[in-house]
């Protein structure tokens, strides 16, 4: 017994830092240098690091909460157990909403995307229709299943992590600190437009549906996902930093305004790069880049969707069921893409607001109810007491006030 025991050893943290990672780093990355054009690359960095210690911190506290339950509990049942059957459902629906306005965002970036990929190879395709034939596409993976989603997912993950590698490597060598710090800079407030930055860091956070599935890799082991989610963010922020100096320390604050004017999509941010650095191969590797990066973050958020309402409309596993079952996933995403193609910066606004409720309220009450109802609770637990509890809830009052504020045009904008 102790032999088997230990020769099935626990898998090494690396793949779960990687399944964070993979998770963390998806759209909401390319929605970041348009927002932050703003407030621009010191406040914007602080902004983002302390986004990132509090969508740690809230993911902690679920992984606590999770601990006290069956492995593969998931939030349903530890919201429906912990905060009762009303926050249960509006739980429910703010899952559901982020899943579907982020598929709405991965459709129209694709569209942009792929029409730039096509111009460049001299193939005129509009938006809409490259859109509509990736996502038909991707949805017949997502109506195969997952073997065939997570083969897939890996090779684009892949080229992902390899051509931003080349990237990276290629942009930050053009940085310009006179950008970066906004030397000539004709404006001085900046802080004033921080406020509008933060639901965009929040939505670019989010992985916090994510953690039941790795409990159950680690077989319960709290310490192991714990470092997978302090190490896997870590990457992500450290990703998200590169991308900004990367992308703010070669394009002019100014220059903002007309890719802001452009919808803020995808297309319009690697024109302007392409044209700043005036070589090609940096100009084919960004084009590539972006296309893997849409296609692997999409494949995994309609993933993720396609099982919730599976499970939520007990919808059955044979070839009609799913099919069924992935139809009911795109058609809404899919049409409203196709009636407003522009709309993926404010999706991916609207994905923050609605992820506060799930990633970031919800885990905090969690925490707090469970240390109440298992008070002698020996495993691992998240150190501070209260404290990081607060700030989590004040972080989330922060985005709620803050969207408000921003829907209502209450709140100086840069460029839009
Ligand atoms: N963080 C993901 C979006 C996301 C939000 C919430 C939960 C899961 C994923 C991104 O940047 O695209």
């Amino acid at each position: 017994m102790e032999t088997a025991v230990s020769a099935s050893k626990l898998p090494s943290i690396l793949w779960g830092t990687l399944i964070i990672t993979g998770t963390v780093v998806g759209a909401g990355m390319f929605s970041l240098p348009v927002v932050m054009s703003g407030a621009w690359f010191s406040w914007s960095s602080a902004i983002l690091l302390f986004t990132w210690l509090c969508m740690l911190l809230s993911g902690l506290m679920f992984l606590e909460t999770s601990l006290h339950y069956p492995r593969g509990a998931g939030f349903d049942t530890l919201t429906r157990d912990l905060l009762g059957q009303r926050w249960n459902v509006l739980n429910g629906a703010s899952i559901l909403f982020v899943l579907g306005i982020l598929t709405y965002a991965y459709i129209s970036a694709s569209g942009a995307i792929l029409q730039h990929t096509f111009a460049a190879l001299a193939l005129p395709v509009s938006a809409r229709a490259a859109g509509l034939g990736f996502t038909l596409l991707v949805a017949l993976f997502v109506w195969l299943g997952t073997a065939a989603v997570s083969r897939v997912t890996l090779i684009f993950l892949g080229a992902k992590v390899i051509t931003f590698f080349l990237l990276f490597g290629g942009l930050l060598g053009h940085v310009r600190s006179a950008l970066l710090f906004d030397v000539g800079g004709t404006e001085s407030h900046y802080l004033r437009y921080g406020w509008m930055v933060i639901p965009f860091c929040l939505a670019s956070f989010g992985y916090h549906g994510n953690i039941s599935g790795l409990i159950e890799y680690y077989r319960g082991e709290g310490k192991k996902v714990a470092r997978c989610l302090l190490l896997g963010t870590v990457a992500a922020l450290m990703i998200y930093l590169v991308w900004i100096v990367g992308t703010m320390g070669n394009i002019p604050r100014v220059d903002f305004i007309a890719i802001a004017q452009r919808g803020g999509n995808i297309d319009a941010l690697v024109d302007a790069l392409g044209n700043l650095l005036q070589s090609a191969s940096l100009s084919v590797l960004l084009t590539v880049f972006s296309t893997f990066a849409v296609a692997s973050s999409f494949l995994g958020v309609t993933l993720g969707l396609f099982d919730y309402l599976a499970d939520l409309l007990k919808m059955d596993n044979g070839a009609t069921g799913r099919l069924k079952t992935t139809v009911i996933t795109f058609v809404v995403p899919l049409s409203a893409a196709l009636i407003w193609p522009n709309g993926f910066l404010v999706a991916i606004g609207y994905a923050g607001l609605a992820a506060t409720v799930w990633a970031v309220i919800t885990p905090a009450l969690l925490v707090w109810r469970a240390r109440q109802r298992f008070p002698h609770f020996q495993g691992w637990r998240l150190k501070g007491g209260n404290l990081p509890v607060l700030l989590v809830l004040l972080f989330a009052v922060l985005n709620i006030i803050v969207s408000l504020l921003s829907y209502a045009d209450l709140l100086p904008v840069y460029a839009r």
